[in-house]
């Protein structure tokens, strides 16, 4: 039988690595071609679709950063979005790696490489680009924004009120951390509401320049100002017979606190320089991260605008304070993330599970959305475990609380302490040892080594 597949085409800027792999991947490959560098290699790659194209991170000399080789990435998958790229990146490079995938490499292999899983790695890219030009092969689907997840008491208090809120037109205020949900709960009260099959206007308050605010908000017309060459229509007109959706109203600026009550009791909005008003019909929601106490301080915020927008007010919890919700969102986001990055979904191990439930993620949703990513690109582990959503195992905290207070706080002799003691308690039964560690079988195994035991 002779090569599996057509042709892969290697780019990196040393010829040893060139003739390492071209070596290597020989038995899969009836072509190989190699260059030094992404220039050299464009034509080819252009004249005859490769199954793989190998590429390295950086070019130019003492670069580390890799912005060459993404910068490189993005134009091969603009040519063909079906192209099948491969990055290689430097060992320490986990950040590149992430990057890359997030930007459509279909994987990584990190230098020095191991030939078995050089090999494994391109073998699979390839299988894959092949399903992706067969005739009639699926589309990647593009990820469905996901409803709101979670059974915890809080949130289902949450989507009581949504299903109350939602088909009247009472304007709704969201309060929660960073990361909690709040745009998730904006876009189901939208979805679920009359005006369902009309605009979503979003404006993050915190993303606009303050200066530019007002003329954002309510348009200007031509002349306003120096900058204003043509009329420009608000964010509020624009949301007209829709939603309009205020991120981060906490950032309003005092000053336009009041154009902004004026324009919702009266249903109208005057673009800067304008002098005849225009009507609107929406529906507004709002959302902060701003504590309470803060959004009650009539020096940040006024309070008539404050009941202007809180007829109906929807608290989000941060995670820690709902950590049933945890492992329901950490296996949504891996079979998301496992699909997007055409991966077999990997499973949590027992310590995978008690370390995500014990931390107290202050980036809330967002940032375990983040680490479940993270995961599933840099793992090839069937079975997750605490250290690939970069958390310590669970259980470990607590028994140095409870074990010996404060005399030896040196975290690899309390870690071997810790390691000796359970072995010892368990007769040496690697199973119960790793148990109660919090631990898998493997991970003990490891420390044992690390530490002659
Ligand atoms: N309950 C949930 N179910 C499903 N996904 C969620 C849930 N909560 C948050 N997410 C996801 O977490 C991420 C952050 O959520 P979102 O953007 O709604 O937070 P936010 O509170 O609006 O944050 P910020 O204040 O920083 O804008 C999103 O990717 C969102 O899809």
């Amino acid at each position: 039988m002779g090569p599996e597949f057509d042709r892969c085409v290697i780019v990196d800027d040393d010829d040893d690595i060139l003739l390492a792999a071209r070596l290597l991947l020989r038995p899969l490959f009836r072509e190989i071609v190699t260059a030094q560098s992404p220039e050299e290699a464009l034509p080819e790659i252009k004249r005859q679709a490769p199954d793989v194209v190998l590429l390295d991170a950086n070019f130019a000399r003492g670069a580390t950063d890799a912005s060459e080789g993404l910068a490189w990435l993005d134009r091969l998958t603009a040519i063909d979005p079906e192209m099948v790229v491969v990055m290689i990146t430097a060992h320490a490079g986990v950040h590149v790696a992430v990057a890359a995938m997030k930007r459509g490499a279909t994987d990584f292999v990190p230098k020095p490489w191991s030939n078995e899983r050089l090999l494994a790695t391109v073998r699979t890219a390839a299988a894959l680009r092949r399903s992706r030009t067969a005739a009639g092969a699926p589309q990647r689907v593009p990820a469905a924004k996901s409803p709101l997840l979670g059974h915890s008491p809080a949130i289902a208090r949450v989507h009581s009120l949504i299903d109350r809120a939602a088909p009247t037109d009472a304007n709704v205020l969201i309060l929660g951390q960073n990361g909690t949900g709040k745009e998730v709960v904006a876009r189901e009260l939208h979805a679920r509401s009359q005006r369902a099959g009309q605009v979503l206007q979003t404006v993050d308050l915190g993303a606009i320049a303050t200066e530019l605010i007002d003329s954002e908000l309510f348009g200007h017309v031509k002349g306003a100002f120096t900058d204003a060459r043509a009329d420009r229509v608000g964010r509020i007109q624009a949301a007209d017979g829709g939603t309009l959706f205020l991120d981060e109203i906490g950032n309003l600026p005092l000053h336009l606190q009041p154009k902004l009550l004026t324009a919702l009791e009266q249903r109208q909005v005057t673009p800067v320089g304008a002098n005849k008003p225009v009507k609107v019909n929406i529906r507004v929601i709002a959302a902060t991260n701003m504590p309470r106490d803060r959004l009650m301080d009539e020096r940040v915020f006024r309070q008539d605008l404050l009941y202007r927008l809180n007829t109906v007010e929807i608290d989000l919890p941060p995670l820690a304070e709902r950590p049933e919700d945890v492992i329901e969102l950490t296996e949504h986001f891996l079979h998301h993330y496992a699909a997007r990055y055409d991966r077999p979904c990997p499973m949590l191990s027992d310590a995978a599970r008690a370390a995500l439930i014990a931390h107290d993620w202050p980036g809330n949703v967002r940032a375990l959305r983040h680490a479940v990513e993270r995961a599933t690109i840099l793992s090839a582990r069937n079975v997750l475990e605490p250290e690939d959503f970069g958390l310590l195992p669970g259980m470990i905290r607590p028994h140095i609380a409870l074990a010996r207070p404060a005399e030896d706080l040196n975290l690899d002799r309390v870690e071997r302490r810790l390691v000796e003691e359970a072995l010892r308690k368990h007769g040496y039964n690697i199973t119960l040892a790793a148990s109660e560690l919090g631990l898998s079988r493997a991970a003990l195994y490891r420390r044992m080594e690390k530490h002659g035991l």
